[in-house]
């Protein structure tokens, strides 16, 4: 399936690159196919995934996030934070919050304005849950916290979902991303595979390194760094209530995590790269 959307416009937070496609008017979404194509840095437009911006009965729009690899994901933060960027620089009005339906939820976007519209978003991402379908206390119904993660010895984890799945491992090399990743992506215990946080507690905060499902290393990750908080909250490493300095290869994220993780909340600066015609997916 092609696009209704004649335009494409891609955006990136902090190098996570996004490419928006607005199709309110038309209703019909990509297929997996035309998103791998499109994202593909060599024969494509390139980026780590498409988000169809979709008609809401609730919001301004419905998300749906295309991984580079062409599946679904329910929840991207930085790709909400491009998105909302969009949608308010294309509406000619500067409002101080929007709502968009997501995987996760109807969310509240409150964007920042610079001198080019929409400088950064801060996202209300509703709650982090600790059971879930696709974490390994799906199965279980305990939720999967500080444990040792069954087949790799040495090596513990915090499962934790953002609306989509994470597996956080604290105190760990972030050089083990690119090693461990693709592995613990499709652990057997994470029903729908995971994304993948490596991260160490510094004096500033956090530093981490996302192996993200379906689309592999990334420059950042806004619920990949909201998990790595949750954890280090649980953990009892950093404190609930607080912005913490999320620091990723792309620059720093900040979150803060309630003590009861009802309501996790991330901030961080959002760019436009460029524009183009959507082009027709070739052998079509
Ligand atoms: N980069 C995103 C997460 C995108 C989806 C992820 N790859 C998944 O499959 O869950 C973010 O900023 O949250």
């Amino acid at each position: 399936m092609s696009t209704t959307a004649e335009f494409f416009f891609k955006y990136h937070g902090l190098g996570n690159d996004f490419i928006v496609l607005d199709c309110r008017q038309g209703g019909t979404d990509i297929d997996a196919k035309f998103s791998q194509w499109l994202c593909d840095r060599r024969r494509g437009v390139g980026a780590d995934g498409v988000l169809s911006l979709l008609p809401s009965d609730t919001a301004l729009a419905r998300m749906v996030v295309h991984n580079s690899d062409g599946s679904i994901a329910e929840m991207c933060g930085n790709g909400l934070r491009c998105a909302v960027k969009y949608l308010v620089d294309h509406s000619g009005e500067k409002p101080e919050r929007i709502e968009v339906e997501t995987g996760a939820g109807i969310l509240t976007c409150m964007p920042g304005y610079g001198t080019d519209g929409v400088a950064e978003v801060e996202i209300s991402m509703g709650p982090a849950r600790l059971i879930a379908p696709n974490l390994p206390s799906g199965a279980t119904g305990q939720p999967f916290l500080g444990e040792a993660v069954p087949g790799h010895s040495g090596l513990r984890g915090y499962a934790i979902n953002m609306g989509n799945p994470h597996l956080v491992l604290l105190d760990q090399p972030l050089e083990d991303a690119s090693r461990l990743g693709p592995v613990l992506e499709r652990h057997p215990d994470f029903p729908e595979r995971t994304n993948v946080e490596f991260v160490r507690v510094t004096e500033e905060g956090l530093a981490a390194v996302v192996w993200e499902r379906g689309c592999g290393l990334t420059e950042a990750c806004g619920t990949g760094a909201c998990a790595a908080a949750v954890a280090a909250v649980l953990a009892r490493r950093l404190p609930a209530d607080a912005w913490l300095r999320v620091t990723l290869p792309g620059g720093d994220l900040h979150i803060r995590v309630p003590s009861d993780l009802s309501d996790v909340r991330l901030r961080g600066p959002v760019s436009f790269v460029f524009t183009g015609v959507v082009p027709d997916l070739p052998g079509r």
